[in-house]
């Protein structure tokens, strides 16, 4: 097997070709019948190789019985020569195995030929040779071995069994060929090896014979080729179906890598989508996360205007309910209500005067203050001066007592001196002693004097120190009382406030600039020598049903009338003990109203409007109350509210539209706070200017983009001051705010649109909602709702409108004829406010109007 697996390579090039049977001789007999044998066996075995390899594979596989095989014919006792000394061939079984040299499939694989041309040494006897082998040598017989006995020869051969073959006797006289040996031991040839030279005819028949099975040798050749092309067309088939299989492998292969290569692409385009999916989820939940504040936001403010809404419709039905009450009351004592009147009317004046004794009481408390205090400061600033005579006094009584000594030292000194001098030079002189004598006495007398003297001088001394201590400790004393005085005078003052009531109202009348303006109204001051609190216009005329043209003259009162050529200065007075209240640690706010162009940027924000006259002024203030003990940080801020939005006007402008402020309230300090406003303290008088400039800065940068932006919205100016006593450890927390409202045009004769007509509508629902609420806090019912979150402006004044807190009003006029029906309405609703008393009860005044024939 293992030869035969060696020489695989070179099987079937070794086939014997017919043609190479050389000579005729005694050995072409047994070659032809060797081979015949060998051949008959091998065609008979051939197809299907399936089977014959099982066949080959058996050790019981049984010959064709009319034909003895080699293994037979070697088994026989004759002597054979088997080869020629020398070399020989040997045929060796190889395994027809499958062309890559493994096994084949199936029936080929059992298939074996065997085709051998290695080369042996002629020992035989000590070997296993395959009993299906068979040499062949063709050449004469007593010649030596042709080229064929030398030479490699193809033999074809079944190893299917093996076994030792007996040792061969080895020819004597010459070397015989293994087809004589053979020969002698064929049946079908007797004669073989007898004939004799002559016996041309035996050996005729024998040529024919040996012809025949040459013939039949060809034939099973034949067949063996036809068997091996068979078996070659089988494994061309087998190549073909391993190549298709090939080919569909490799196209499985292919589109298994195509598919790979999908998998692939698939793989990371769904990685891409799950990171674009991951990505756009987090943008969802964020956004859904924005949406759900926004919704939130939405939520609460709907539930605050739902219960802003309730209570609207509680306090209409409330109203309904007290008007049909009032009704009623009405009808049932019409008479009794004249009584009323009558008695409210008496009330009134009694309240009037119990007002104007208050306010006396008041005044002369002051000026006794004020009185008093000046005494108090003049005997302070005596007392000082004595202090500082006595003091300079004792000075002088000191250094005079200093220099007394110092001559006394030296005058006892020279004494001394003199004595040892008399000792010394033993003269006596009784004149000299004498004169000597006096002189120390007179020295002791002086001694004695300047002693008594320096004595009544530290009795002087004393005296003036306990005198010092006296004039300390008044002083102390008038300080304390000029500190619990100052507090005294806040009271006072608050109450003298509080009679003043708690809402304010006062009108300003701006001038006529020029012609170019237009007409000028009919205004009319009449109280101008007294009191100037009224205002009267003239109406536009109007045609009576009978055809008389009439004109209406309006009268108005409010707390103060300034005429158009009032001044700053002049408005600014009235306001400074409001001011004064600030300080106090009061909440007081100073709005501005009136329609476009009226004059209320000019009153209030211009260089010497209110803002800049009041902080100056708490300024002042603030570092004169030094003396009394107290220190105040004062802080500004400035807001606009625009479109229900609000700004921080010492912001940047560029962040108007980008950050959001939110109105804070500290129910219990009853303290409001704006999210993220800058605040500037106010630590120079200088600083308020830069405020100013910077808030009209950043409304003017606004402006371009929405338009005449400070008529469009409220800017409000926050002075929040604290104060603190570190004498009496008295706290002190108010809040000033100088708010210029929005143009008070109705949207009617504005004629705005689009943005403008919301920024109008906008304009005109907070000031209503202004209005609503000093309504609502004229009702002065305790604990009653008052609608402060209806608006942006109105819950940031929230605690600057109710309670203690101290309002006044400007209601600004213009004196133009075309403004008339606009002015009208700005001193209607002035009039309304005027009428809200808050805190303390106020004299209620009417919008009196008459018709005049023109
Ligand atoms: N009492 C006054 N004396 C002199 N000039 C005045 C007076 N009132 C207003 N003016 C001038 O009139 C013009 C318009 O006034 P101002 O800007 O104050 O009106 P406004 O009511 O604030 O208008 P807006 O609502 O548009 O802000 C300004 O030039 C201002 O200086």
């Amino acid at each position: 097997m293992e030869h035969a697996e060696e020489n695989s390579s070179t099987r079937v090039s070794r086939l014997r070709p017919p043609t190479q049977i050389a000579s005729p001789g005694k050995g072409l007999s047994e070659i032809s019948e060797s081979e015949n044998n060998a051949r008959s066996k091998q065609v008979s075995r051939m197809p299907p190789p399936g089977s014959l390899k099982h066949k080959l594979g058996s050790s019981n596989y049984e010959p064709e019985p009319k034909r003895k095989t080699l293994a037979e014919r070697a088994g026989e006792p004759r002597s054979v020569a088997a080869a020629t000394p020398g070399p020989r061939t040997f045929v060796k079984a190889t395994s027809l195995v499958g062309a890559s040299g493994k096994p084949m499939h199936g029936r080929t694989q059992s298939y074996t030929s065997s085709i051998s041309s290695s080369t042996r040494t002629p020992s035989v006897s000590s070997r296993n040779t395959s009993n299906g082998s068979f040499a062949s040598s063709v050449g004469p017989a007593g010649r030596p071995a042709t080229s064929y006995g030398s030479r490699s020869q193809t033999s074809m051969a079944f190893s299917q069994s093996t076994t030792t073959r007996p040792t061969l006797a080895m020819p004597k006289s010459r070397p015989t060929t293994s087809m004589e040996n053979y020969s002698d031991d064929d049946e079908d040839i007797p004669s073989q090896g007898k004939r004799k030279a002559w016996d041309v005819r035996g050996r005729l028949e024998d040529v024919e014979a040996m012809y025949s099975r040459m013939k039949d040798t060809l034939a099973g050749t034949n067949l063996e080729r036809s068997g091996l092309e068979e078996a070659v067309s089988i494994y061309k088939t087998r190549i073909a179906e391993l190549e298709v299989l090939r080919t569909q492998i490799s196209s499985e292969n292919k589109t298994l890598e195509s598919d790979l290569d999908a998998m692939r692409q698939k793989t990371n385009m769904l990685q891409e989508r799950l990171l674009t999916t991951t990505t756009s989820l987090e943008d969802n939940i964020r956004t859904t996360r924005i949406v759900m504040d926004d919704m939130k936001r939405e939520h609460r403010n709907e539930i605050d205007q739902l219960r802003r809404d309730n209570a609207d419709e509680v306090e209409r039905l409330l109203r309904l309910h007290r008007e049909e009450l009032r009704e009623l009351e009405r009808r049932a004592a019409t008479e009794m209500e004249d009584r009323i009147r009558e008695l409210q009317r008496r009330n009134d004046s009694k309240l009037e005067d119990e007002r104007i004794r208050r306010l006396r009481e008041v005044q002369e408390l002051e000026s006794r203050i004020t009185t008093e205090s000046q005494s108090l400061d003049l005997a302070l600033q005596k007392k000082d001066r004595e202090i500082q005579n006595m003091r300079g006094e004792l000075e002088d009584v000191r250094g005079e007592l200093d220099r007394e000594q110092i001559l006394k030292g030296n005058a006892q000194r020279d004494l001394s001196a003199l004595k040892e001098t008399f000792q010394m030079t033993g003269v006596e002189s009784s004149s000299t002693i004498q004169s000597l004598e006096s002189t120390v006495a007179s020295l002791r007398a002086r001694i004695h004097f300047l002693e008594s003297g320096s004595k009544a001088q530290s009795d002087s001394f004393a005296e003036m120190e306990s005198r010092l201590q006296d004039a300390v400790r008044s002083a102390e004393v008038s300080k304390q009382k000029l500190i619990k005085e100052e507090s005294l005078r806040r009271i006072l003052f608050n109450q003298v406030q509080e009679l003043k009531g708690n809402i304010r109202v006062m009108c300003r009348v701006r001038p006529v600039f020029d012609t170019t303006e237009g007409d000028a109204a009919k205004l009319k001051f009449p109280d101008t020598e007294k009191e100037s609190k009224e205002l009267e216009i003239l109406g536009k005329e109007e045609k009576s049903s009978l055809g008389n043209i009439t004109r209406k003259t309006h009268s108005f009162t409010f707390d103060r009338v300034f005429g158009p050529e009032s001044q700053n200065q002049e408005v600014f007075e009235e306001i400074s003990q409001l001011v004064q209240s600030a300080l106090d640690g009061y909440n007081v706010c100073i709005f501005c109203y009136g329609q476009t162009g009226s004059g209320k940027t000019h009153t209030m924000s211009s260089a010497d409007g209110m803002i800049p006259r009041a902080t100056h002024q708490i300024y002042e203030t603030a570092t004169n109350l030094k003396d009394k003990g107290w220190t105040y940080t004062m802080e500004g801020s400035f807001v606009e509210v625009y479109n229900e939005e609000i700004h921080d006007l010492l912001g940047s402008s560029k962040d108007f539209d980008k950050k959001k402020h939110e109105i804070r309230h500290d129910e219990q300090k009853k303290q409001t706070t704006v999210t993220g406003l800058k605040t500037v303290t106010l630590d120079s008088p200088n600083t308020v200017e830069m405020i100013l400039k910077q808030a009209a800065n950043n409304r003017s940068v606004a402006a371009t983009k929405s338009n005449e932006r400070s008529s469009r919205s409220h800017s409000v100016f926050i002075l929040k001051l604290v104060g603190r006593n570190s004498t009496t450890n008295e706290t002190s927390e108010g809040t000033l705010n100088l708010v210029d409202l929005a143009g008070s045009e109705r949207l009617k004769s504005s004629g705005a649109e689009g943005d403008r007509m919301k920024e109008t509508q906008n304009i005109n629902k907070s000031l209503s909602c202004l209005g609503d609420v000093i309504g609502a806090l004229g009702q002065g019912k305790e604990g009653a709702h008052i609608p402060y979150r209806n608006s942006k402006l109105t819950y940031l004044l929230q605690y600057s409108l109710g309670g203690n807190s101290k309002t006044l009003m400007f209601v600004m006029a213009s004196p133009l004829e075309a403004h008339l029906s606009e002015t009208l309405t700005s001193l209607k609703f002035a009039t309304k406010v005027h009428n809200t008393h808050i805190g303390t009860a106020k004299k209620s005044t009417k919008v009196r109007e008459r018709t005049s024939e023109s």
